[in-house]
């Protein structure tokens, strides 16, 4: 079983490695939606797999140095994409949050990627 919780992240950014003449060369910014997906047998008396409050406690110092940042700036972070962010949450994430399973990064209302492990 899975719970998670999402998060609304505030950031600009370009993609230096595309095309020429494409959109999103530009700097531009994005309501990113960031779901964090944890994976667990709810508890016999808690009820619960983990307490939301703990998977928003993990991702906190994530959040503070993506949200109202430039994303390009962030080491690691230098070709923001829908899938790298996403991979480079994962990353970090799962060191303190050893049950994550799934990275949920929604880069606008119609597109976004899906990290569940790295390679
Ligand atoms: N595989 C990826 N493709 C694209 C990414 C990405 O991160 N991974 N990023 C972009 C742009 O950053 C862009 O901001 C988002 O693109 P898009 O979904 O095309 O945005 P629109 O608002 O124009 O979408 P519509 O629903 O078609 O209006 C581009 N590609
Ligand atoms: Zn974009």
């Amino acid at each position: 079983m899975q719970i998670f919780k999402v998060f609304h992240i505030e950031a600009a950014h370009r993609l230096p490695n595309v095309p020429e003449g494409h959109k999103c060369a530009r700097l531009h910014g994005h309501s990113f939606k960031v779901e964090i997906h944890v994976g667990g047998t709810p508890g016999a008396q808690t009820g619960w797999i983990m307490d939301y409050a703990d998977i928003k406690a993990a991702f906190a110092p994530l959040y503070d140095r993506l949200d109202h940042h430039y994303l390009n700036e962030i080491e690691g972070l230098e070709n923001p994409t829908s899938e790298h962010i996403a991979q480079w949450i994962f990353a970090r994430l799962k060191v303190g949050l050893p049950a994550l399973t799934r990275v949920v990064v929604h880069e606008t209302c119609t597109s976004g990627a899906v990290c569940e492990g790295l390679d």
